[in-house]
């Protein structure tokens, strides 16, 4: 594998969910892989889980490790071509890319949307000059449209806890007091897009996400309806996608919360999400302290769909 952008990359999914399973057995098995290779990874956003599970997936493969927080010590970065740079921006990227390429063997970058221009978020213009320009393999921590390695430790973690070979996953919409990207739910509906579950995707009406991604799901505006007979509900708010509601606070109806009085109607649904997550916003404290809720088990698979990631692209390199 070269780069690592979406579900695609990966192939065949039992093939890599096989790999995250013995990877998982034995974390050190391919501690020798790594040896004298360096991952650059590069934050324009925050992060915990991701930072920590993918320095940890790396160092289980015997890699060296570099973290840039562009915001945090390096000089400000214009990312657009043709401007004037006698602002506040010190470097372009297009300098900036190919010098970091030299220092690694390998670069994670995270870029979240920006809201600014719809078409160059859903176009990924960061990552992808960062593919185009680094010289190196590049896997995303989160760009402007997905997260796949969240995605995969969501897969990883329902093949884990199903109890049917056919579960219902219901992704629901909560409200949350910012305006957040799409990628989570994007890349959640493309990965489950790419199972046999019985996927379900529920939300107030305006904040239907890119019908790319929404695929061959069902999309039911009735929430109750649509988390009756769960056996996996995954929360998640997401701004708005459609028309002028791009990348906009449409709603923060607090009856989206997933409280108990939602989990009732499930089949004792076990309760997902990415982290972080605002309590009593989109969840409340008695149901993401539940037992049901497994969104520890599910932040720790972290490690492993990153350690996947990174040994398949270690076998790559020339
Ligand atoms: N990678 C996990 C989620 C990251 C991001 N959440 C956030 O920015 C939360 C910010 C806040 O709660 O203020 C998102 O939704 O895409
Ligand atoms: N779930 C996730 O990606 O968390 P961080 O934003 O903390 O990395």
């Amino acid at each position: 594998m070269r780069h690592f952008t979406n579900v695609n990359d990966l192939g065949d999914l039992k093939a890599a969910l096989d790999e995250a399973f013995e990877i998982k057995k034995d974390r050190f098995k391919y501690v020798e892989l790594g040896r004298n290779k360096t991952l650059l990874m590069i934050f324009f956003n925050s992060s915990l889980r991701t930072r920590l599970s993918t320095q940890k997936a790396a160092m289980n493969l015997g890699m060296n490790v570099i973290v840039l927080d562009v915001n945090q010590g390096a000089w400000k970065l214009e990312t657009e071509r043709g401007v004037i740079m006698d602002g506040d921006k010190t470097e372009h990227l297009l300098e900036a890319i190919p010098v970091m390429g030299c220092y690694c063997d390998i670069i994670g970058v995270r870029s979240f949307a920006q809201f600014q221009n719809k078409t160059d978020d859903y176009n990924e213009v960061i990552i992808n000059q960062f593919i185009k320009y680094s010289g190196r393999p590049v896997f995303s921590m989160e760009a402007a449209t997905r997260h796949p390695l969240q995605s995969f430790a969501d897969l990883i973690t329902i093949e884990e806890y199903k109890k049917k070979a056919r579960p219902k996953v219901v992704m629901t919409w909560a409200p949350h007091p910012r305006a957040l990207p799409q990628a989570v739910p994007n890349s959640f509906a493309e990965w489950m897009n790419a199972t046999d579950y019985d996927f379900v995707i529920t939300h107030p009406e305006g904040y239907e996400l890119d019908p790319k991604f929404v695929g061959n799901a069902k999309v039911e505006y009735d929430q109750m309806k649509a988390l009756e007979g769960a056996d996996f509900v995954y929360a998640k708010n997401w701004s708005g996608y459609a028309g002028d509601n791009y990348g906009r606070v449409i709603s923060k109806d607090r009856a989206w919360t997933v409280s108990a009085a939602h989990m009732a109607v499930t089949n004792n649904a076990y309760f997902m999400h990415c982290l972080p997550v605002r309590r009593n916003m989109i969840v409340t404290d008695d149901v993401i302290e539940s037992p049901q809720s497994i969104v520890i088990p599910e932040a720790a698979n972290r490690e492993i769909s990153a350690q996947v990631v990174l040994k398949r692209i270690l076998e790559g390199l020339e």
